[in-house]
């Protein structure tokens, strides 16, 4: 790809311009570089007189073209540390990220790093790094852009850096072989060989803070490298990547529950559509009042025979009836007498009224009870299981609509000690059983969505990778459990950033259980890598899960419901905000519910879930407040119907 880089190393140092043999670092430096096969063309050392260091750079920049320059030196607080000084002076191009790239390296190992001023940039062809004077952190600090440094010389001589682009898209395992003559000299032992500057190169053209795949366990991150986030923080991130689904046209049925409608609904029939008697009885006209008058007709419900009465005369009638045109009453059947029947017996002929009635009594007038165009239902409205929602829609001719498409929910288990519920065998040591994937199935059903089975996968790139991408295909939202925090294999944020093009928008939280909670998107859907342990799991699904879901499905109120509780006991702070599981009782008689908590909280113990329909909000502890009093008020998140003690 690139010709050998043609390199010079100025030592910039007072004492070493006196004393060459005090230098270390230009040495260390020439070593590292000739080691991955740079040619290390010339060496120099200056005071730190700027007029000195200028000249040496001039010559390697402007005479001989050097690809390449490092000095080490004179980058310091010192009144005689003037090397970014002339460099900046000197430069025609900044590049500030690989200054970056120099510090944030320096600053993992000490914040002491903060007190090098790096300046980094072209002039010419030459490509010019000013590193720190220390042997060691030099050394960081070459290593940490070797890799990225023949791409910058490419382009800096002129080329397209298509080597670069192709690199990019290779395989972190293409590119372990491809570079592999970088790497020997890092490593004593050729087989642990780490490939570290490829995958720092890696991860800062992608912004990935993932470890590196296929790193040996020695080059992990030991600091978790995402930002620490509230709550309130991933929340908020989480509805940023989180829209409504789109809309879709649904029959009216049972399998309705739980949609959310989407557009105003109109009644499209009058309900009653006719005038109808509300009870069992006579149609009159008012105003004959008491009396004895001929039962001309009978209307009984779902005839639709047109009759028109005249005064004088009354019909029989039954709820839900027909009422005659011209009747303006019903009298109950109760209020009258039989005075004569027909010949046979069987007819009424005569029936006495005796309760004057008012005009309008007992009749159910067109569209009384949903008049035609009533509003029936809003956007944002739920269909809910009471029926109401079923019963008007069916009441006025509704047989489809317009409703919000519920999100497809995958769940996804991964571990190598994760055994399915069902299986039969008995457990060796080291397995458990998969107790998280029939949990959150079940709740995603139980809130209406559709829960996907997508089953258990072990701690494999190559396997995890490919059941992600499959199961993308199938859902809208991906939830996996385990894999997100420190343990060598704890995959799924690499995989996520490295392998599935997933950006993380956090990957860290702060709050006890569900510190490691991890989301991320691809493309449009929505991934939630929660945490391993089952109680985190659940508890993360509740908080950040859950929201998402109703928000997609269309619900306008998608946060869960927080309400105020009063404690029956204290409870100890922990150092992390805590969601804490509880079980709020409405107590008889009295306005507030009561919660107690349901036992030792450890994130591995899902007994502390079992009955709980509710989260305490428990603060972090601090100096001064370690523990919460019995009586305290405080605000707790309901994740269950609340349980009535009596
Ligand atoms: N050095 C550190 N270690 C840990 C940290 C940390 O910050 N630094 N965080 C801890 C916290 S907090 C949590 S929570 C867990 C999260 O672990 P992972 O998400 O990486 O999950 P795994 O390591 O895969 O498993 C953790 C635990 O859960 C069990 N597990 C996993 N899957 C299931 C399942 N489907 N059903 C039941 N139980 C499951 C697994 O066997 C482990 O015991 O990390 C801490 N460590
Ligand atoms: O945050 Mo972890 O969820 O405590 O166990
Ligand atoms: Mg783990």
């Amino acid at each position: 790809m690139t010709s050998l880089i043609r390199v010079g190393i100025l030592t910039v140092s007072d004492t070493s311009s006196n004393k060459p043999k005090a230098d270390r670092s230009g040495p260390l430096l020439r070593d590292t570089l000739t080691a991955v096969g740079w040619n290390v063309v010339d060496t120099a050392i200056t005071s730190d007189d700027p007029k000195e260091i200028s000249k040496a750079l001039l010559k390697w920049t402007d005479i001989e073209e050097l690809d390449v320059i490092v000095t080490t030196g004179g980058t310091g607080f010192g009144v005689r540390d003037n090397t970014p000084e002339v460099v900046k002076s000197l430069l025609d191009k900044d590049a500030p990220g690989i200054t970056h790239l120099l510090m944030s390296t320096s600053l993992k190992y000490t914040p002491f790093a903060a007190l090098s001023r790096p300046v980094c940039g072209v002039r010419g062809k030459s490509i010019i790094l000013t590193l720190p004077g220390s042997p060691k952190a030099c050394k960081e600090n070459i290593e940490c852009v070797l890799d990225i440094l023949p791409h910058a010389v490419e382009l800096t001589r002129g080329g397209s850096g298509s080597g670069l682009h192709n690199k990019m898209l290779q395989s972190p395992e293409d590119d372990s072989k491809s570079h592999h003559h970088h790497h020997h000299h890092h490593h004593p032992k050729p087989h642990t060989c780490t490939h570290k500057s490829d995958e720092v190169a890696r991860d800062n053209t992608t912004g990935n803070l993932s470890n590196p795949l296929n790193a040996p366990v020695t080059r992990r991150h030991r600091q978790s490298p995402y930002p620490m986030i509230t709550v309130e923080e991933g929340n908020a991130l989480i509805q940023k990547y989180t829209q409504p689904l789109e809309t879709e046209i649904k029959e009216v049925d049972d399998k309705l529950i739980g949609y959310v409608i989407a557009e105003k609904v109109t009644a499209r029939e009058p309900v009653p559509g006719y005038r109808a008697s509300i009870v069992d009885g006579y149609a009159v006209k008012a105003q004959d009042g008491p009396g004895s008058y001929p039962v001309v007709t009978s209307s009984v419900a779902g005839s639709s025979d047109v009759f028109t009465l005249q005064s004088g005369q009354i019909s029989r009638i039954t709820t839900g009836g027909m009422i005659p045109d011209g009747a303006d009453a019903i009298v109950m059947v109760e209020d009258t007498e039989l005075q004569e029947t027909s010949d046979d017996g069987k007819q009424e002929k005569v029936v006495k009224i005796l309760a004057q009635v008012q005009v309008g009594e007992n009749v159910r007038e067109i569209g009384c009870d949903t008049p035609i165009g009533h509003t029936i239902a809003q956007e944002g409205d739920i269909i809910t299981s009471v029926g109401g929602e079923i019963g008007v829609l069916s009441s006025v001719g509704i047989r489809s609509i317009s409703v919000y498409r519920k999100p497809r929910v995958g769940v996804l288990s991964t571990g190598n000690e994760v055994v399915d519920h069902t299986n039969t065998v008995n457990l060796r040591p080291g397995q458990i059983r998969d107790s998280n994937r029939p949990t959150l199935l079940a709740a995603i059903s139980a809130a209406g969505f559709e829960a996907i089975d997508l089953g258990i996968v072990g701690d494999h790139i190559d396997d995890l990778e490919q059941k992600l991408k499959l199961s993308l295909d199938e859902v809208d939202v991906l939830i996996t459990t385990g894999g997100v925090s420190m343990g060598e294999m704890d995959l799924l944020k690499p995989i996520l950033e490295q392998k599935m093009g997933a950006t993380i928008h956090f990957g860290r939280v702060r709050m006890k259980p569900g510190k490691p909670t991890t989301f991320a998107t691809v493309n449009s859907k929505l991934v939630f890598a929660l945490p391993g342990n089952p109680v985190s799991a659940n508890v993360t699904f509740y908080l950040f899960v859950m929201p998402a879901l109703r928000k997609m499905a269309g619900m306008p109120n998608f946060q869960l419901p927080v309400m105020q509780v009063k404690l029956s006991h204290s409870i100890k702070l922990d150092s992390r905000p805590e969601y804490h599981r509880a079980i709020g009782k409405v107590q008889p008689n009295q306005s507030h519910i009561t919660v107690t908590s349901t036992g030792v909280q450890q994130s591995s113990r899902i007994l502390s879930m079992v009955g709980a329909n509710c989260l305490l909000k428990l603060p972090a502890s601090t100096t001064e407040q370690r523990q919460l009093e019995a009586g305290t008020f405080l605000n707790a998140i309901i994740i269950g119907p609340p349980v009535f003690n009596v």
